[in-house]
């Protein structure tokens, strides 16, 4: 930012509008707002996580290229920051070439990354990183022609417009093929149609490699990398994570060139998670998000600047520092009912946990795999904190109210 930061509903006020307002994005404008920033928090309902926090909230259709348009041209804010993929970025393109706004970390890295295949063809095929065999097919047909004519068995289907595993299943043999079909078809976020068939690693370990991109004090970007953060998913969503994941030299260099190839091409400032599959010394690029990422949330327990304060420094031109304070984990707290307004039992039981800390987001309506909250340990010892993690999420327990 050119302009010094100024102070929130005045005329000299930064404001940062988010697009995309859960979990992640509640930590941001928090993280915002002890900065000084005016937050707006978007969300497609209402009381969203972060519009619970910030200074004003507005629901819109954000896939809904007249609706985010009319918005974003109604508050002129400073920063726009995409929190999900589901976004008419189209729309960011064109303002941002317009020049009226900036986006983070570009217009273009939100259009790239909001579809899975065009991130997987800017990586693989652009970029020559290492990725699974992909294909992508618009029916049934040629999902099976496609594990016929080279990716075979085991595979996994996903929608290329989904996240949080949404929609994503294991293909273990030709009986699988048609119900993987029918549930990517009932999981894409953005209307039906095409999925992405992706060979299976057979990974040892998962990482998340968060890597900032940052302004240094001769006002060039700069890259840091956080230490890797191992996770588990089920499903395809992430169920416990912990930092710092121990790796062999050689895979975590490779893991940091991939995940500098990949930011520089996106560009612009701000974080990044990059997943990446590690057997032994070779690692595979998975995907990347431009901004905080769910496995993540590890690092309010484990860093002196979590990634979401990291995200909003680097967003606004100002220093970062991504060391590690300390070991930790954190374990995933589901919903396990489907209700509004729901109530959690547990909580005295689960921060009696030593170093524990919870996050409840404050969603307004339960699913049984709903992501409502998180908990989060640190400990000299990861092996330990994963236990206390999972031990302090396992004692909170959702309710019908
Ligand atoms: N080709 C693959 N081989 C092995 N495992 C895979 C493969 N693709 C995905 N997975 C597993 O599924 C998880 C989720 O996949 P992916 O990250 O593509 O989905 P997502 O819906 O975008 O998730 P999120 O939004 O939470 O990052 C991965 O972290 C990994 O554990
Ligand atoms: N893997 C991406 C991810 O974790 N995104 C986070 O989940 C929210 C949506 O949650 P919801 O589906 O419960 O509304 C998003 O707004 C973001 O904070
Ligand atoms: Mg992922």
């Amino acid at each position: 930012m050119t302009k010094p930061l100024g102070t929130p509903l005045s005329p000299a006020a930064t404001r940062v509008m988010l697009l995309g307002s859960g979990e992640l994005g509640k930590e941001v404008l928090i993280a915002l707002q002890r900065l000084g920033v005016e937050t707006i928090a978007v969300d497609r309902y209402e009381n969203a996580p972060g519009q619970q926090v910030a200074h004003h909230a507005r629901t819109i259709t954000m896939s809904d290229p007249a609706q985010l348009r009319a918005l974003i041209e109604a508050e002129r804010p400073d920063l726009v920051v995409p929190e999900i993929e589901a976004i008419a970025t189209p729309v960011l393109e064109a303002l941002e070439s317009e020049g009226l706004v900036r986006c983070i970390p570009t217009a273009r890295a939100a259009r790239l990354t909001m579809d899975r295949e065009g991130i997987r063809r800017l990586a693989a095929e652009t970029l020559g990183l290492p990725t699974s065999p992909y294909r992508f097919c618009d029916s049934f047909e040629a999902l099976q022609a496609a594990i016929d004519g080279g990716i075979g068995y085991p595979c996994v289907v996903k929608p290329v417009m989904s996240s949080s595993g949404k929609g994503q299943s294991k293909i273990d043999g030709p009986a699988d093929v048609r119900k993987a079909w029918d549930y990517a078809m009932a999981g894409g976020r953005v209307g039906p149609g095409r999925i992405i068939v992706e060979g299976f690693i057979d990974f040892d370990y998962e990482i998340t490699q968060l890597t900032v991109r940052a302004l240094g004090a001769d006002g060039q970007v700069q890259t840091h990398f956080c230490d890797p953060i191992g996770h588990v998913q089920v499903s395809g969503d992430y169920v416990e994570s912990w930092q710092p994941h121990p790796m062999s030299p050689v895979a975590l260099e490779k893991s940091r060139e991939i995940a500098r190839a990949i930011t520089a091409d996106l560009g612009g400032q701000g974080l990044f998670g990059v997943e990446l599959f590690v057997k032994g010394d070779q690692v595979w690029f998975s995907e990347v998000s431009p901004r905080p990422h769910d496995t993540g949330m590890v690092t309010m327990a484990t860093q002196w600047q979590n990634e979401f304060e990291l995200h909003a420094r680097a967003i606004l031109g100002l220093p970062v520092d991504t060391s590690l304070k300390s070991p930790g984990a954190s374990a995933v707290i589901y919903g396990g009912v489907d209700a509004t307004g729901i109530v959690f039992d547990g909580v005295a039981e689960a921060l009696a946990v030593p170093h524990s800390e919870l996050r409840l987001f404050g969603k307004p309506e339960s699913f049984t795999k709903r992501r409502m909250g998180v908990a989060l340990v640190h400990d000299a010892d990861v092996e330990h904190a994963r236990a206390q993690a999972k031990l302090a999420a396992s004692r909170v327990k959702p309710r019908q109210a």
